[in-house]
C-alpha cells in the first residue's frame, strides 16, 4: 500500500470505481484525442532517431524512453523520483488550475480539475489517491507497453511480407499524407489486423491482476470458495484451438471474421485495462507513422528466435538489432 493513496490498481469499491471512471473519461474527450495524435506523432518523430539505416541499433532503450513519454501525454508530464514525483505533481495541478480551459480537458489532470468542488471532497478522489493512481499507470504501463510495441517490431522484422503489406495499405489509402492520422484508421484494416493479432498470439501481458472472488463457484466441477484469490490466464483463450482455427499460426488475415471470444489481450470484465482506449490510439498511431517512412530490417534475420523473455510483468522477444531505412512515401 502507498504511504500516500491507495491508488487504483489496490483499490476495490467505491475508490476503485471513482478513479476508474475518472481515468476513462479523461481519455474520451475529443481534445484529449487530438492532443494525444499531435504529440504521439512527434514523438514517434523522436523514436526514429535512435535508429540508422547503416548502424543496428538494439530497439529496447528507445521504446522504454518512448513508452514514458507516451503514458507522460495521457497523464501530464511527470519524473521519475516517487518524493520528487508527488510534489512535482501538485505542481502541475496548480500550474493546470491556472491555465485549464474548463471545456476542453487535454489530459487526465486537467480532467480532475474539471471535477466539482463537491466531487473532489470525495476521499476516493483526494489528491494522494489520484497521484497514486498516475504513480499505477506508470507502473503498469512501462513494461506491458514497451513490450507490446517490441513485439510488433519483433513480428514485422520476422514476417517481412506482413510488414510489407501493412506498408503498402498505408501508402495506398495516404497517399503521401504526414502525419498519418486516426481517421485514416477504418481503411487501414490489414495494420489495424496485424497489431491484433500480434497482441493474440505474442501476449505480451499473460496474467491478469489477482482478484479475490465474493461468493463461492463452481468451474469445471471445482469448487471454489468465496473470498479466494484468483488469477486468470488471459493465454490459454487467445489460443485455444476451439475458438481460433491454427491458433499457433501467425496470421493477421484472420482478422477479416471479427472474433467475438477469446480475444483478451488488456484482460476482461471491469477491471481490464484502463489504458485501453489510449493504448489502441497510440499503437496504431505509432505503426503507421514508422511504416510508412521506414523500412524495418533485421541485423540478422537468422537471429530472431521466437522465445520470449520474462520481465516479471510482460514477455519481451530475445534481444535484437535492427536498422530504419527511409522509404519513398
Ligand atoms: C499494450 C500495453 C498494455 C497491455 C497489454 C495491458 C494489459 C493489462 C492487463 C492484462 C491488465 C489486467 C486486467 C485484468 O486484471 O483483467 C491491466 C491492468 C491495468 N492497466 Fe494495462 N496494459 C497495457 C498498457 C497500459 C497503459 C498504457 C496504462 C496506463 C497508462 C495501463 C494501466 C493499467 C492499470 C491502471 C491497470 C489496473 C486496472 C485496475 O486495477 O482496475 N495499462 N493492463
Amino acid at each position: 500500500m502507498s504511504v500516500y493513496g491507495l491508488g487504483i490498481v489496490w483499490a476495490n469499491g467505491h475508490q476503485w470505481k471513482e478513479l476508474n471512471k475518472l481515468i476513462l473519461q479523461s481519455q474520451q474527450t475529443a481534445t484529449f484525442q487530438q492532443n494525444m495524435q499531435q504529440e504521439l506523432t512527434q514523438e514517434v518523430n523522436e523514436l526514429c532517431k535512435c535508429f540508422s539505416p547503416d548502424n543496428a541499433t538494439d530497439p529496447l532503450d528507445c521504446f522504454y524512453d518512448s513508452t514514458l513519454n507516451v503514458v507522460s501525454i495521457m497523464v501530464n508530464e511527470v519524473v521519475g523520483e516517487i518524493d520528487k514525483l508527488h510534489g512535482f505533481m501538485k505542481q502541475k495541478l496548480e500550474n493546470h488550475a491556472m491555465e485549464n480551459n474548463k471545456k476542453l480537458p487535454h489530459d487526465l489532470l486537467a480532467a480532475y480539475l474539471n471535477l466539482s468542488e463537491s466531487e473532489r471532497k470525495d476521499s476516493a478522489l483526494s489528491e494522494a489517491n489520484v497521484f497514486q493512481a498516475i504513480v499505477d499507470m506508470y507502473i503498469a504501463a512501462y513494461d506491458t507497453y514497451t513490450a507490446t510495441t517490441i513485439m510488433i517490431v519483433f513480428y514485422l522484422l520476422k514476417y517481412p511480407d506482413v510488414q510489407r503489406k501493412c506498408r503498402e495499405e498505408i501508402h495506398k489509402v495516404c497517399k503521401g499524407k504526414t502525419p498519418v492520422t486516426i481517421d485514416d484508421k477504418d481503411k487501414l484494416c490489414y495494420v489495424e489486423s496485424t497489431i491484433k493479432e500480434v497482441l493474440r498470439i505474442a501476449k505480451p501481458v499473460v496474467l491478469a491482476i489477482y482478484r479475490a472472488i465474493e461468493r463461492s463457484i463452481t468451474v469445471e466441477g471445482y469448487n471454489i470458495p468465496a473470498k479466494s484469490i484468483i488469477l486468470f490466464d488471459l493465454n490459454d483463450p487467445q489460443i485455444d484451438p476451439t475458438l481460433w482455427d491454427n491458433p499457433d499460426v501467425f496470421d493477421p488475415d484472420r482478422w477479416t471474421n471479427p472474433h467475438k471470444n477469446g480475444y483478451i489481450p488488456f484482460g476482461l470484465g471491469p477491471r481490464r485495462c484502463v489504458g485501453t482506449p489510449t493504448i489502441d490510439l497510440s499503437l496504431f498511431l505509432m505503426i503507421i507513422n514508422i511504416l510508412q517512412k521506414f523500412e524495418l530490417v533485421p541485423e540478422d534475420e537468422k537471429n530472431l528466435p521466437m522465445e520470449k523473455e520474462w520481465s516479471g510483468i510482460a514477455l519481451f522477444p530475445k534481444p535484437f538489432k535492427m536498422f530504419m531505412k527511409p522509404v519513398d512515401y
